[in-house]
């Protein structure tokens, strides 16, 4: 005989009970965790992607179900999330206003125990860390359908914080009105320039004689509906929930897999995780192989690179700053070898950080 709903839900009970006490337990430890770092150091370091991340793996790892290890990790991001504002409320600085992406994605990254703060522009989310006024920042710095966001990488030239985590995003734009939008006589969208980008098939296809409109952020787009007629914009959820507005056509982006890709950057340097990604500058004298000498030393080490953009140096025409990203951490021998040798040679290096590959 199947066992009786009241009998079951008892052992749900009892067993949320357990996991109450647990979860407090765990987070009284997180606070013991706290008084340590006080006591042993004259600047702690509350918050470690280091440590996170192997959390989180081990999470998945010994995942047994009936939840699947995605759905676990999730879970557990939560819980570090609420057990590290125990130890310190962080800040978060984000490419702002409320409701975009980058906001999506520092909450998926830091879990929903921090504070977000929006900024203006990618430069003002550098400066908020810089200052300290935020503990932490996040900026998005790759698309996998329209590529790179140059903002985020020409302002590492000048800045000194280091990338200390990675947040990948699928993106998924929705085709958005208002309450007063006027659906028969829509002559214009908005949304950001990306976002345009990454539609741009779509709206071919079904939106031909409509104004496409770039504004600063899609969450922008999304607000102006509120005083517009005859307009619709292009947005995620986030944006469309805090704008309360009401889908047309969900969806709409053209390829299937759009993914962002956002840096986390702060101030500290982050020791390995056991799987890492380093991401450096390196500038060298315009001459002929100049990027065949860059490449070579990591070829020699059977290093994977994950990503390779060239940069106008900014310092004079037509020279070049060659952002790398690869596998692998900088305290880890070979990619030693490789920072040598790379010096050796005369090229100027900038190590913009190693940290963890994402997890969630
Ligand atoms: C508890 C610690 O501090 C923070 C909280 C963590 C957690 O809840 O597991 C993990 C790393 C830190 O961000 C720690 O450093 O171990």
């Amino acid at each position: 005989m199947t066992e009786s709903l009241e009998s079951l839900r008892q052992k749900i009970d009892a067993l949320d009970e357990t996991l109450q006490e647990l979860l407090n337990q765990r987070a009284a430890l997180a606070h013991q965790v706290a008084e340590v770092k006080l006591a042993t150091d004259p600047n702690p370091v509350f918050y470690r992607p280091e440590r996170e991340a192997q959390v989180l793996r081990r999470v998945k790892e010994r995942n047994q179900g009936p939840l699947d290890g995605e759905t676990m990790a999730r879970f557990f991001r939560e819980i570090m999330s609420a057990c590290l504002a125990l130890e310190q409320r962080m800040k978060v600085a984000f490419l702002g206003p409320e409701g975009t992406f980058t906001q999506q994605a520092a909450l998926k990254h830091f879990g929903h125990a921090v504070e977000t703060v929006p900024l203006g522009a990618i430069d003002e989310v550098f400066r908020e860390v810089e200052s300290g006024a935020a503990n932490y920042g996040v900026v998005p710095v790759e698309n996998s359908t329209e590529g790179v966001v140059n903002h985020t990488l020409d302002t590492f030239m000048t800045s000194e914080l280091k990338i200390c985590g990675e947040v990948e995003l699928r993106i998924h734009h929705h085709l958005l009105a208002g309450e007063h939008t006027q659906r028969d006589k829509v002559t214009r969208v908005y949304s950001h320039q990306q976002t345009l980008a990454q539609c741009r098939q779509w709206l071919d296809a079904h939106m031909p004689g409509v104004e496409r409109i770039a504004v600063s952020s899609n969450a922008e787009a999304a607000r102006r509906l509120k005083d517009e007629w005859n307009a619709l914009a292009i947005a995620g959820e986030m944006a469309e929930e805090l704008y309360g507005l009401q889908a047309v056509q969900r969806n709409i982006e053209d390829r299937p897999d759009n993914t962002t890709r956002f840096l986390i950057i702060g101030k500290q340097d982050t020791p390995a995780s056991g799987n890492d990604k380093t991401s450096l500058m390196v500038s060298g004298k315009n001459r002929p192989g100049l990027l065949f000498e860059v490449l070579a030393p990591f070829r020699d080490q059977g290093i994977n690179l994950t990503r390779l953009e060239s940069r106008p140096s900014r310092t004079a025409n037509w020279s070049y700053v060659f952002f790398v990203d690869c596998e692998g951490h900088k305290e880890d021998g070979k990619l030693e070898t490789v920072l040598e040798t790379l010096e050796n040679a005369g090229n100027s290096i900038k190590l913009l950080g190693s940290y963890p590959k994402a997890v969630l």
